[in-house]
C-alpha cells in the first residue's frame, strides 16, 4: 500500500439516520485509517427524485424493519438516536445551511462536522426538528457558532452559489449511481469504489487495504 492517504468522501443528508452512523464511525476511524475524510453535504430528497427511489416509509414493511434496524444499530454503534418518523418535509433550507457552513470553511470540515452533528441530534436524538431557522440557529450556537456568524451563514444558505453547490454534490452522488444515502466513494489508484449504507465498512476497509475492526475502533 501507498503511503499517500485516501480520499474518502462521504454524501449525506441529515434526515438519513443511516448517514449518522456512517459519519460517525469515519469520524472515529479518520485518526485510525490512513484517509482523507471529506465530509460531502447533499440532497437525499433530490437523490430520490434523480434515482426514480422513493423513501423507505411507503413502504410499510421495510419502514417497520428500519426502526427496528436503527435501534439495534444505535446502540451497536454508540450513536444516541431515537428511531422514529420525523415530520420533516424535507431538508432543502437545511441543508443549504450545512452546504454554507462547509463552503465557508473550505477543506477544514471541522464546523461542519460539528453543525451537522447537531442536526442529527435535533432530529434524530431530541426529536426537535431542524426545518425552522430557529433550530438551525441554535444548533449553529451549540456546534460553536457565534449568533453573528450563524446570521451570515443564514444569508449565504440563501444565495445562488450555495444552491448550484448543493445541487451540484447531489448530481456528483447521482453520477456515481446513487439511489439513497449514506453514499461513501473512496478513491483507490485515481479509481472510485462506492459503497451505500452503514453496513459496508468491511468491505470498504479491505477494498483500501486497511482493518475493519467494529464501530468503536481504538485511536492511536
Ligand atoms: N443498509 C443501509 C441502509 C441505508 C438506508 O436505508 N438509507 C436510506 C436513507 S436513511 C435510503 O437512502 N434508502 C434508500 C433505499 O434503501 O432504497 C445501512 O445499514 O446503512
Amino acid at each position: 500500500m501507498s503511503n499517500s492517504r485516501k480520499v474518502v468522501k462521504l454524501f449525506y443528508d441529515v434526515i438519513s439516520p443511516y448517514s449518522w452512523l456512517a459519519f460517525e464511525v469515519l469520524c472515529r476511524y479518520r485518526n485510525v485509517w490512513n484517509i482523507d475524510l471529506k465530509f460531502k453535504p447533499a440532497l437525499l430528497g433530490g437523490v430520490f427524485r434523480g434515482s426514480g427511489n422513493q423513501e423507505p416509509r411507503f413502504v410499510q414493511n421495510k419502514f417497520s424493519y428500519l426502526i427496528a434496524d436503527l435501534k439495534q444499530m444505535s446502540e451497536f454503534f454508540g450513536v444516541p438516536l431515537n428511531p422514529y418518523l420525523p415530520g420533516e418535509k424535507g431538508t432543502l433550507n437545511v441543508m443549504r445551511f450545512v452546504t454554507a457552513v462547509a463552503e465557508k470553511e473550505k477543506e477544514r470540515g471541522v464546523l461542519v462536522e460539528r453543525v451537522s452533528r447537531e442536526l442529527w441530534k435535533n432530529i434524530w436524538s431530541t426529536h426537535r426538528g431542524v426545518t425552522h431557522p430557529a433550530l438551525l440557529t441554535e444548533a449553529g450556537l451549540r456546534a460553536g457558532l457565534s449568533a453573528s456568524e450563524v446570521e451570515e451563514l443564514l444569508i449565504l444558505s440563501k444565495s445562488q452559489q450555495i444552491k448550484d453547490k448543493l445541487k451540484s454534490v447531489t448530481q456528483e452522488a447521482l453520477d456515481y449511481q446513487s439511489f439513497g444515502l449514506p453514499l461513501i466513494v473512496c478513491h483507490v489508484n485515481g479509481k472510485a469504489e462506492v459503497f451505500f449504507g452503514s453496513d459496508r465498512f468491511e468491505l470498504m476497509a479491505h477494498r483500501i487495504g486497511e482493518k475493519w475492526v467494529g464501530p468503536h475502533p481504538v485511536k492511536t
